[in-house]
């Protein structure tokens, strides 16, 4: 038995909706998890290609393979210790690491989803969207890179209780992203972010925020005064100097740019980006928006 998953990349933040806003890409990284009928070496249970091939682990430590174990454990406790010695993983990598791209959200959602469907299989026991969701949000601490992981397009999120909604993009289908080749530890970057802020910022960043749902469903004229914020970029800037001076050139060129995540990649609401404007050490992509989460198949 083997079930094969696909999930996207994702850019949260979009500007004013820290920690609550999240957009799906068509940047997918590709996982397969076979279920072997003996044990397998526990030390080489895990094969990676693309993103990550010389640093990751290939045993249970890494990431999506524990995160498989973890789930299976806590949800499906019947099958979880007969299958756990059994399962191996494949990883195609897309999605760059510590960029802003959401490829450790990827990487959870990955599992669980992995997780969720060996257990069905196994115990005719669903885990819904929703739930898996939630436990996404446990290990993240933020719910804004699962929700369109899970979900796909753009999704808005709240923290406590765990929820997300999606809302309607009709005014653009794809987005730039400019990704530098420098990394940003996301545990760094939120490290920078004050525990309080000035009540003027939030009311600022909450009127842009509401402006934002508008200019993604309705109007897009609207995105470059929807997308400032006050509420991490600033805090961050010391962080990621050569990110935030590219944001202040495309936004004085009128392009709604903001700090994709924690950073340091750039995201433009636009379908191009002029060359010249493309900060040099930074790889400009244009990438359409994916509108369907993960998607999850089994082969028997
Ligand atoms: N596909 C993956 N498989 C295993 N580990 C991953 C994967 N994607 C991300 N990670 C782990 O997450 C780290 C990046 O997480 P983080 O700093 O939150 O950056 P990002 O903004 O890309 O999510 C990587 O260095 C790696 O340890
Ligand atoms: N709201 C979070 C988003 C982190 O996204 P990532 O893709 O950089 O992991 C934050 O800004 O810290």
């Amino acid at each position: 038995m083997r079930v094969r998953l696909e999930v996207p990349a994702t850019s949260a933040n979009l500007g004013p909706g820290y920690d609550s806003y999240g957009l799906a890409l068509d940047i997918v990284d590709t996982l397969s998890l076979t279920v072997h009928d003996a044990a397998v070496d526990p030390h080489r249970c895990v094969e990676v290609t693309g993103e990550g091939a010389e640093v990751l682990p290939r045993d249970g430590s890494h990431l999506i393979m524990r995160i498989i174990g973890e789930v299976l454990d806590s949800e499906f406790p019947a099958v979880a210790a007969e299958l756990r010695p059994r399962l191996s993983l494949e990883c195609d990598n897309r999605i760059p690491h510590s960029r802003g791209l959401g490829s450790s959200a990827a990487a959870v959602v990955a599992g669980i989803g992995l997780a969720a469907e060996l257990g069905a299989w196994s115990t005719g026991v669903e885990l819904s969207r929703d739930r898996i969701l939630e436990i996404a949000t446990a290990v993240e601490g933020h719910p804004d890179n699962a929700a369109p992981a899970i979900f796909g397009g753009l999704t808005v999120s709240l923290s406590e209780p765990v929820k997300s909604w999606q809302v309607p993009v009709r005014t653009i289908e794809a987005v730039t992203v400019l990704v530098p080749s420098f990394r940003l530890d996301t545990e760094v970057a939120r490290g920078l972010i004050p525990a309080g802020i000035d009540h003027a910022i939030a009311a600022d960043n909450s009127a842009r925020a509401g402006l934002l749902v508008h200019g993604m469903s309705n109007d897009s004229q609207v995105l470059y005064e929807a997308t400032r914020d006050q509420l991490h970029q600033e805090f961050r800037r010391g962080a990621y100097p050569e990110s935030m001076a590219l944001v202040d050139a495309l936004r004085a060129d009128g392009l709604p740019a903001v700090v994709s995540g924690a950073g340091p990649t750039v995201l433009v609401l636009a379908e191009a980006v002029p060359d010249a404007l493309v900060a040099e050490g930074f790889v400009a992509q244009r990438t359409a928006i994916d509108l369907g989460g993960y998607r999850v198949s089994r082969e028997i």
